[in-house]
């Protein structure tokens, strides 16, 4: 069942993935949050280093197929990567839906007066479920298609990104919503590995 491809299925599984994450980044922006809705919520102009991110794992993973077709075969990991697809998709789109109008996929420098501070739903669970998600997500993608030397650089690199990004994002959320946000940063935690 698992022999598509020759003997690797997870290559058309993981340009599936990438398709269904670019789509809903698009599909629920439009269907829950309207006012921000554009041709750039699908996020495909995500700049330079994000396209040769994805192009090397792609090359990554037909390279070492074609070495060795053996080390692309390990089902069980395999299958753990879909996992963590699935539930940092899953968690991603959450986010957005519970979020709503609150979500933008720019962060905001100035706050609108409609804008709410989220703490229910999957936000009591962590403060950033749609960087928490996509950290799943992407790090996920690399283990299904058994790919090392991608999953060590997309790891690294979105560590630093969201590592960068939320100290940023925090600091203008302490501005817009004060104790309560200071509050809620005591109470729950991001759940990426060494952001507090
Ligand atoms: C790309 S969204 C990411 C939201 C959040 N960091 C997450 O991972 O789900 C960025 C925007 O969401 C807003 N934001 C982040 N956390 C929020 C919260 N708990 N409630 C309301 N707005 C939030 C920020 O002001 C920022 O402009």
């Amino acid at each position: 069942m698992l022999h598509i491809y020759g003997g690797y299925w997870q290559l058309p599984g993981y340009i599936c993935a990438l398709s269904i994450f670019h789509f809903l980044e698009y599909y629920i922006t439009a269907k829950y949050n309207p006012t921000k809705v554009t041709i750039e919520s699908f996020l495909i102009r995500n700049g330079r280093s994000y396209v040769i991110a994805h192009v090397f794992a792609l090359i990554e993973a037909t390279v070492e197929f074609y070495i060795s077709p053996s080390l692309k075969h390990f089902p069980l990991i395999s299958a753990s990567g879909l996992v963590a697809i699935i539930a940092g998709q899953l968690l991603r789109s959450m986010a957005m839906i519970h979020a709503s109008s609150n979500f933008s996929h720019m962060i905001v420098h100035k706050r609108e007066n409609s804008h709410q501070l989220v703490r229910t739903g999957v936000y009591s669970y962590t403060r950033h479920p749609s960087y928490f998600g996509y950290f799943l997500w992407a790090v996920g993608t690399q283990i299904f298609l058994l790919n090392p030397v991608a999953l060590i650089g997309f790891s690294v690199t979105l560590w630093r990104f969201f590592n960068r990004r939320i100290e940023y994002e925090e600091k203008l959320l302490v501005q817009f919503f004060g104790d309560e946000y200071i509050e809620y940063k005591k109470t729950t935690g991001t759940l990426i590995p060494f952001i507090a």
